[in-house]
């Protein structure tokens, strides 16, 4: 393809680095690029992204694709409201990095060494419900910010811990600074965490076709579809006290040929408001099935959680 193909970013130094790899798969392939960086207006305001709302991220950029003022949209997936955007495809989805969340503490402190009374922050109310549902005796405090000022409230001591992403930190070169990456039976991550979604223009075929030749994984495509199934069921947006994980696993059929399938579970917070000084009880449901059957797996788990009693969802800081 003889066009410079622009890949808009948001600016902050975890999308840059996202949008570097893409970046340089593609040019890997003979592609020209030209990185566009786009403000978003979650960028600009430190107000609880519960406020502001879902797809504070993602929309200035999905704007400038249709508006053409970029070809290609990289985004965090995680990041992305469940609804799909007209005019828009999600053309690839890379293979994912290491979905699970991180323990910054001070100390070098695990979740099970953190005392009694230790403050930890975090922005979302899919970890805050987690947290103070391991019964650890947590504070639990809202914070905001990127990456670097989360885990300098850690170094300043005004927190004993904040949880955040390990893809992200990761993907800034701070893995170091994780004490424990938290096991998915104590806190699930949030549906598509680690993962990303490129976007392109529906009706331009080539960098469809390049996108999806080059980027695309399709074990990722497969759990983060089973992951978003049951998101969407929920219904409740991209910042509900909600996590999936899905993996893609080996499994013997009826004849006992190994064969994969996908599993997938799913938790949510029954009545959580987002109110710190509430008790929490997270619900869980799980399920497996062909591979084929993403969608339908993730609406099933969702089904059964919204059996369990998670249809309460409905706080102020619910969604
Ligand atoms: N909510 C913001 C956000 N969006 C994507 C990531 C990290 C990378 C990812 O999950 O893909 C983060 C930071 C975090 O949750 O710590």
């Amino acid at each position: 393809m003889s066009r410079t193909i622009r890949i808009g970013t948001r600016a902050s130094k975890l999308a840059l680095a996202q949008t570097g790899t893409i970046a340089a798969a593609l040019e890997q392939a003979g592609a020209t690029v030209e990185i566009v960086e786009v403000s978003t207006p979650g960028d600009r305001s430190s107000a609880p992204i519960a406020q502001i709302g879902v797809g504070v991220f993602t929309s200035a950029l999905r704007e400038a694709l249709a508006a053409k003022t970029i070809d290609v949209a990289v985004h965090s997936y995680k990041d992305l409201p469940t609804a799909p955007e007209p005019g828009l495809v999600i053309a690839a989805v890379p293979p994912r990095a290491d979905p699970r969340d991180a323990l910054v503490a001070r100390d070098g402190l695990t979740l099970g060494e953190l005392p009694p009374g230790s403050r930890i922050g975090t922005g979302s109310p899919r970890r805050m419900a987690q947290l103070r549902a391991l019964g650890l005796g947590f504070e639990v405090v809202a914070i905001r910010g990127n990456i670097d000022t989360r885990m300098r409230k850690v170094t300043d001591g005004e927190f004993d811990a904040v949880v955040l992403a390990k893809a992200g930190l990761d993907r800034i070169g701070r893995a170091d600074a994780i004490t424990e990456t938290i096991d998915p039976i104590q806190m699930l991550p949030a549906p598509a965490q680690g993962a990303l979604a490129v976007e392109c223009r529906v009706d331009d075929f080539d960098v469809e076709h390049l996108l999806r030749s080059t980027v695309d994984d399709e074990t990722t495509r497969l759990a983060v579809t089973a992951e978003r199934a049951l998101l969407a069921t929920l219904e409740v947006g991209c910042s509900a006290p909600v996590g999936a994980l899905a993996d893609v696993v080996e499994d013997l059929d009826t004849a006992g040929a190994v064969i994969e399938r996908i599993s997938l579970r799913g938790t949510a917070a029954a009545g959580f408001d987002g109110d710190p000084g509430e008790s929490v009880e997270m619900l869980r449901a799980s399920g497996v099935a062909e591979k084929d059957q993403a969608e339908k797996l993730g609406r099933e788990v969702a089904a059964e959680l919204l059996d369990l009693g998670a249809g309460v969802l409905s706080g102020p800081d619910a969604r």
